[in-house]
């Protein structure tokens, strides 16, 4: 595209016109700009996108956006706006020729239950319309190929390619996650949204966002952007959301939600239930699947599907690695790796057991979510009668003892059983011994992540799965 093409369809304050280089592509990050590029440079939390320029141009930029004053250079072009982001965005938007506009684009938002949510919508799209891209924590899958993504929601750039990269692959359906971070650093602005999904909101991210009320906002912005919006009825914040769009669909198990579960039924390693008459089944007992699973089934069932048939696809899927995953032993005790890692999530797994064996639940907290993460979890430790096996899980700036305290105080509390043992396997080892058969141990907060952060972001290889699997065989 031509610099005057660009500029005609782009918001600028100002612009500085020094050569007719034919402008491709477009990044904020001046180590990924290529010849011919233009480079934005973006105010951050960090650091600030103006200082790299330079480097931007000696990588080959030709075009520079900016929003604070620079010196200039001879044979470069300059485009001053009001705000980087944004212009960010819109660059990408025009360059890469809106692809999201070709798709069925499905956002997925909330504090816990995007990556479950969105995986079973792609899982269903694939099994219904052939084909689907899912792009969040676990990477991005166009199809069955999978690459990695340094952020849950990508840079609106990276985005914009992996859109035009599945359209080649005559893929047209895609599901994304969209981060409170995202939403709030225009990640997603111009992205053409069929549906918003709103899963619950709790406390997180209260370093960047301040204020809930300020994290509720970020996660708004999705519904805002999108033609349909599909919310959580039974949560709070849900509720708050549609008050807010009075048209949105609704799902839950409270009266009032458009996709009711009823007839709820948990099996030893199934749950069953009815979704408006029609029956489902899924492989998991763990309560949140369940709205999980209606967000997909509304979503779903919105674009064409019917509930028979999506109900048919869903007794199929598997689930997701470190979602209520059981390991396999012949102790005869429930083993389940899962990444619960905030406190709603803690609450939400431990409702879910069975309420007339013990629950062990080995876990730390990392060193930079809130502290006040940790007398929560501590407190919903004491409050659901589980024994916490306080141990360590990327401590970060801080240390394992301080992280620690902190948890016992929230578990002194209410009074509850705990015992802090720093090693991960050693803890697992413990609680795996000293619970009986049929009783629950719960291997919360790593999930998938494949290191230990000790030493600040200084990473250590590590393998939950791998470090249980040594416990079970010590027993
Ligand atoms: C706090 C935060 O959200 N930071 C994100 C943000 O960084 P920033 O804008 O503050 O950037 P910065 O590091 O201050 O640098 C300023 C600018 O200089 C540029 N730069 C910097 C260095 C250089 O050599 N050259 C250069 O051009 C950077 O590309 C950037 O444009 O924009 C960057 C580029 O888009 C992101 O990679 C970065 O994510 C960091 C790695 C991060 O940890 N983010 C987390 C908090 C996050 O976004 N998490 C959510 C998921 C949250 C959840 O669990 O739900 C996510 O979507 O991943
Ligand atoms: N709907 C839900 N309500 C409460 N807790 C949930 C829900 N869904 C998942 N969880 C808990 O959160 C954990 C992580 O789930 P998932 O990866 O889907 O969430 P996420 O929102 O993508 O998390 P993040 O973006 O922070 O990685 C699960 O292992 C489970 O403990």
């Amino acid at each position: 595209m031509t610099f005057d093409s660009l500029v005609e369809q782009i918001d600028y304050i100002d612009i500085k016109k020094q050569n007719d280089n034919e402008i491709k592509s477009v990044s904020n990050n001046s180590k990924l700009v290529e010849e011919g590029d233009i480079f934005v440079a973006v105010l951050g939390k960090l650091s600030d996108g103006h200082k790299y320029i330079d480097d931007a141009i000696k990588n080959g930029a030709k075009t520079i956006v900016y929003q604070n004053d620079i010196d200039f250079k001879d044979e470069i072009n300059y485009i001053k706006v009001a705000d980087s982001r944004y212009a960010l965005a819109q660059i990408s938007n025009v360059l890469e020729g809106y692809p999201s506009k070709k798709m069925t684009v499905v956002g997925v938002t909330g504090t816990n239950g995007k990556t479950t949510t969105a995986t079973t919508i792609y899982y269903l799209m694939k099994e219904i319309y052939g084909n689907a891209t899912n792009i969040g924590t676990d990477g991005t899958f166009i199809g069955d190929e999978r690459s990695d993504t340094a952020n849950t929601t990508p840079d609106i750039y990276l985005l914009n390619k992996i859109f035009n990269q599945s359209l080649e692959k005559n893929i047209d359906h895609v599901v994304l996650e969209a981060s409170s971070h995202g939403l709030i650093q225009d990640r997603l602005n111009g992205i053409d949204f069929n549906y918003g999904i709103f899963t619950n909101l709790s406390t997180e991210h209260l370093d960047y966002h301040k204020t809930m009320d300020e994290y509720f906002a970020a996660k708004m912005i999705l519904l805002e952007n999108s033609k349909k919006r599909i919310v959580n009825i039974d949560d709070p914040y849900g509720k708050k959301a549609k008050t807010k769009f009075t048209d949105c669909l609704t799902f839950g198990k409270e009266k009032e939600a458009d996709y009711r579960a009823t007839d709820i039924v948990k099996n030893e390693k199934t749950t069953d239930f009815k979704v408006n008459g029609v029956d489902f089944t899924i492989n998991s007992i763990a309560d949140y699947e369940i709205y999980n699973k209606l967000a997909a089934i509304a979503t779903l069932n919105n674009m064409g599907a019917s509930l028979e048939e999506i109900s048919e696809k869903l007794k199929s899927f598997k689930g997701l690695p470190s979602r209520f995953q059981y390991v396999e032993n012949d102790l005869e005790k429930n083993i389940i790796i899962d990444f619960a890692h905030t406190p709603r999530a803690f609450e939400a797994i431990f409702e879910s057991i069975p309420k007339d064996v013990k629950t062990y639940a080995v876990f730390g907290i990392n060193g930079d979510r809130n502290t006040e993460f940790r007398r929560l979890i501590g407190n919903a430790c004491a409050k659901n009668d589980v024994f916490a096996v306080i141990t360590t899980d990327d401590p970060k700036f801080d240390n394992y003892e301080h992280i620690t305290d902190e948890i016992v105080a929230g578990i002194d509390e209410i009074g509850g059983e705990y015992e802090r043992i720093e090693d991960r396997l050693e803890a697992m080892t413990f609680a795996i011994k000293k619970a009986n058969p049929g009783d629950y141990i719960l291997m919360l907060g790593k999930g998938e992540e494949h290191f230990m952060k000790f030493h600040g972001n200084e990473k250590t290889p590590y393998n939950e799965m791998e470090t249980v699997k040594k416990a079970i065989d010590r027993q």
